[in-house]
């Protein structure tokens, strides 16, 4: 396998660090290495008192990962957890055996090592939502002072914003490369009644953008790089790499949760925590480890014979943004952005890993993104619609990456994509902001290594398909503005293989699209979801502590109620922070008072 053999070659390259032997017993133990968790690691771990273990199934970061054109490649490698949501009628079908491919990270850093590192921190409604739903603590004016706290903002023109912070872990900034084709993405956007905004400030929620990304000088910034490759030194944090938990243990008795069970190098071994343990391994993983603990819906967790420790809803209220990925419109400016531009850059990343910069700085071809409402939105305060315009389109590198990401079929690829590789391409991917369909995560075994079985029910609510329809429709009206006709705009005029039964251009030919390249943006969340004990469908209270079990936080995109209308790894991270603070909290006060130095 030409890819697998890339992957061994890129692996040399990755800095090792020696290998810490394993405490008996931690204060904290914290499970996964992405945003949520990276943030409380590093956080605890400036408590010079405190033992602090994370946790992490996959291993070291490599330096290759840190180039933003080559983002889709990582999901073909084993830093992918490589998850396929089980095949359902009436979406994904031009993918292979109509599954969608649910690509997760692993390793150090998390999904931020796969992701396309957009930044933003959504609207205050969405806080304000999560506050309103029994979270108080959650709303916009409460979480507002750790998105300053996160963010070294690096644009000049809004370094010195109120809005914005130059002293936080983690690099906020524009893409050093700006092709010609997302100037006339972003001068289209007065054609339709908006404007360029600041979208990470509070007052914008409607607009075009370029992308404010989590990079430092054309590189990619992950969670690792960001919260813990600056404090790995501290003698009071151990890593454990390689070390895949599958069950919290809790004692029945008291409902305390002491220790956990992980395996590595092929043996399951126990380390046990004084204090807290603090789940961060994503919406997928966080649920399969709680249900394997016995923390989960009873009659589920019963049917796979696991001792219940107590009856949530873990793995319920799946959200997820979706899309339809299929638009492409050729251009006619001289900007070459296809396959072999794509091998040049990687060969001069070969030649010059530390170096960052050119077309290569661009997040896998996305260079903007815009806000906006479709006529159904029915709350003015957001947008219903994002559209993520991207230089490329699913032919822009030959069908190699993108698409096999995606797992769409050859049959569809060639039919409807082939003849473009050649052409210069650019896309809009309609993101569908707040989707009213739930999803779930159940256990497909009793073995905790085993993958779980995943559900998206995209378009279970059928609004949601139409809401969709009428943003393909917007992004399709959008590439007949003046400025993207200046540079020869066209729809592609090929029809997708499934799609030929309906008129091309109609709502039931995109609806059938939208049915056919369902593409997830990766954001899933909700599967632990934050809110009051008593109202039976939430996981965690507000300060993100299981239900029931003593010592035991989820810190992820699990506890959102609510996904957030936009890309949700800004509030990983601030929700990362704020667990922190609420575990210093805890043990700073009342019986459990501790010296925190
Ligand atoms: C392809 C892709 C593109 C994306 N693009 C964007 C974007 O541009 N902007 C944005 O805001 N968001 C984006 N996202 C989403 C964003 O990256 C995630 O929402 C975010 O990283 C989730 O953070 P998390 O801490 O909840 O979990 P993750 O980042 O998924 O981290 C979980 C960690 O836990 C580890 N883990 C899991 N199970 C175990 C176990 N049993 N034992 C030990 N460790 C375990 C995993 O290996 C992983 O390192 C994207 C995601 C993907 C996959």
């Amino acid at each position: 396998e030409p890819l697998t053999f890339l992957e061994t070659v890129m692996r040399l390259y990755t800095k090792t660090y020696p290998e810490i032997q394993i405490l008996p017993e931690y204060d904290f133990i914290v499970v996964g290495s992405g945003p949520g968790g990276a943030a409380v690691t590093n956080r605890l771990s400036e408590v010079k008192n405190w033992k602090v273990l994370l946790m992490e199934s996959g291993g070291e970061q490599i330096p290759f990962s840190e180039w933003p054109l080559i983002v889709s490649y990582f999901q073909l490698t084993s830093f992918n957890w490589g998850y396929r949501a089980e095949k359902q009628p009436g979406q994904c079908q031009a993918m292979v055996k109509q599954r969608c491919r649910w690509p997760r990270g692993k390793g150090m850093g998390g999904s931020s090592v796969l992701n396309y590192m957009i930044y933003t921190r959504g609207t205050p409604r969405d806080y304000d939502r999560w506050a309103a739903m029994g979270n108080p603590g959650w709303s916009y004016d409460e979480v507002y002072p750790y998105f300053l706290k996160i963010e070294n903002m690096t644009i000049p023109e809004l370094r010195n914003s109120p809005h914005h912070s130059t002293t936080g872990y983690v690099p906020v900034g524009y893409n050093p490369y700006k092709s010609q084709v997302v100037d006339a993405f972003l001068e289209s956007s007065k054609y339709v009644n908006q404007s360029t905004i600041d979208y990470n400030q509070p007052e914008n929620y409607l607009g075009f953008s370029r992308i404010q990304a989590t990079t430092r000088n054309g590189k990619r910034v992950s969670s690792y790089h960001a919260y813990i490759e600056p404090v790995r030194n501290r003698p009071n944090l151990h890593i454990s790499l390689n070390s895949q938990v599958t069950r919290v243990l809790i004692d029945s008795e008291s409902k305390k949760a002491y220790g956990v069970e992980f395996v590595k190098n092929g043996k399951k071994r126990i380390v046990f925590a004084r204090k807290e343990i603090i789940l961060s391994a994503g919406a997928i993983n966080t649920p399969h480890i709680l249900m394997h603990s016995g923390v989960g819906p009873r009659e589920h967790l019963e049917s796979f014979k696991i001792k219940v420790e107590r009856d949530l809803p873990v793995g319920e209220n799946l959200q997820d943004h979706i899309t339809m990925a299929g638009l492409a419109f050729t251009h006619n400016t001289t900007e070459l952005f296809n396959y072999n531009t794509m091998l040049a850059q990687a060969f001069t990343m070969m030649y010059n890993i530390s170096k960052g910069g050119g077309m290569g700085s661009i997040p896998g071809g996305v260079e903007g993104i815009g806000f906006v409402q479709t006529k159904y939105n029915t709350d003015p305060s957001y947008p219903d619609i994002e559209f993520i315009f991207a230089i490329g389109s699913l032919a822009a590198d030959s069908g190699h990456t993108v698409r096999r990401g995606m797992g769409i079929t050859d049959e569809c690829y060639n039919q409807a994509y082939k003849h473009l590789e050649q052409k210069n391409t650019w896309t809009i991917w309609p993101m569908l902001l707040l989707p009213k369909s739930r999803g779930r995560i159940l256990l497909g075994s009793r073995n905790p290594l085993k993958a779980p079985l995943l559900y998206g029910n995209y378009f279970q609510d059928e609004s949601d398909l139409w809401t969709l329809v009428e943003g393909i429709k917007m992004a399709v009206n959008l590439s007949r503005t003046e400025p993207f006709q200046r540079i020869g705009s066209k729809l592609n005029p090929v029809p997708l293989p499934g799609c030929k039964q309906y008129e091309f251009e109609s709502d039931d030919y995109w609806a059938c699209t939208a049915r056919q390249i369902t593409a997830t943006v990766h954001h899933m969340s909700g599967t632990c979801r934050m809110g009051i004990n008593e109202d039976g469908t939430t996981v965690v209270d507000n300060e993100l502590r299981v239900h029931g079990i003593k010592n035991l936080r989820v810190a992820d995109a699990s506890v959102m109620p609510i996904l957030i209308a936009a890309h949700p790894m800004a509030p990983i991270y601030m929700i990362g922070e704020k667990c922190a603070d609420m575990i210093k909290d805890t043990w700073s006060q009342g019986e459990n008072k501790v010296e925190i130095r």
